[in-house]
C-alpha cells in the first residue's frame, strides 16, 4: 500500500539528516515540511519558543501528549539533563513506529520512552508504571479535545506539584478554547501566551504556558 506521510519523512530524514545528529534531524524535518509535504509538527517557530521554556524548566521529569513523528520529542530530549528521560505517548501505532525510528536516528533513543495508546488511559497508569511522582513539565500536543480533561486528569491523579509547567499546542489553531478559559480562569494557574503561527504557515496560532500554582 502506499506510503504515509510520516514514512515519507522519515526517508527525508535518513536522506538529508545526520545520524546522531538530533540538530539534523530537526532541519531535515523542517525542510521537508517546507518544501516536500506540510505535516503537524510543532514546527521551527514554535518549536523555538518550545525550546526556551524546555531550558528554563529544566526538568527532570517530563510528559509529551501527541508524539505524532518525533519531532518535538527530538527538540525536547536533546535539551535534557544527563540521565533525564521523557515520556512520550502517541495513539497511531504507524506513526509510533516512524517516531521511534527518527528519535533513533538522532541518538535520542535513551532519554525517551515512547507509549502506544490514549491519554486517557495511560494517564492515570503514570505512577504504578513509570514510577512517576508529580511532572515538573509537560508538553501537550494532542487531540485538541482532550487538552482540558486531561489537565483535570492530571490534577486528580496527582500529577502536578506546585510549579509544575505544562505547555500546549494549537491553542489557536486547530483551538482549545474550553481548555484557555479554564487555565485562564482557574486561580490554580498563573497563565501566559506566546503569539506564533500554525507551523509552516501564516496563520495564526500559539503556545499556553499555564504554571501550577498547588
Ligand atoms: C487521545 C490521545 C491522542 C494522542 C495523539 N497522538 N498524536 C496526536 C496528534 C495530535 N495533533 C494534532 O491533531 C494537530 C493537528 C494540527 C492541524 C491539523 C490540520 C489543520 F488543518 C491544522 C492543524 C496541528 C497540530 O500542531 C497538531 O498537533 N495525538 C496521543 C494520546 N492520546
Ligand atoms: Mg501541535
Amino acid at each position: 500500500t502506499r506510503s504515509t506521510r510520516p514514512q515519507r519523512m522519515l526517508k527525508a530524514v535518513q536522506k538529508n539528516g545526520t545520524k546522531g545528529n538530533p540538530e539534523s534531524v530537526i532541519s531535515a524535518i523542517d525542510y521537508f515540511c517546507k518544501h516536500s509535504e506540510w505535516a503537524m509538527n510543532v514546527g521551527d517557530e514554535k518549536g523555538s519558543i518550545l525550546d526556551s521554556v524546555v531550558t528554563e524548566v529544566n526538568p527532570s521529569t517530563v510528559l509529551e501528549l501527541g508524539t505524532y513523528c518525533g519531532y518535538s520529542t527530538v527538540r525536547i530530549a536533546r535539551l535534557l539533563s544527563p540521565g533525564t528521560k521523557l515520556i512520550t505517548l502517541e495513539f497511531n501505532p504507524v506513526n509510533a513506529a516512524v517516531a521511534r525510528q527518527i528519535i533513533a536516528y538522532a541518538g535520542l533513543q535513551d532519554k525517551v520512552i515512547l507509549v502506544e495508546g490514549s491519554s486517557g488511559d495511560l494517564i492515570p497508569q503514570m505512577k504504578e508504571r513509570f514510577g512517576i511522582m508529580t511532572f515538573d513539565f509537560i508538553f501537550l500536543d494532542h487531540w485538541k479535545d482532550r487538552y482540558l480533561p486531561d489537565i483535570k486528569l492530571f490534577e486528580e491523579c496527582g500529577l502536578l506539584r506546585k510549579g509544575s509547567v505544562l505547555l500546549a499546542d494549537n491553542v489557536i489553531c486547530p483551538g482549545t478554547p474550553e481548555y484557555l478559559e479554564y487555565v485562564r480562569n482557574s486561580p490554580r494557574y498563573e497563565s501566559k501566551y506566546y503569539p506564533a503561527h500554525l507551523e509552516y504557515t501564516k496563520v495564526e496560532d500559539g503556545l499556553e504556558k499555564s504554571v501550577f500554582l498547588g
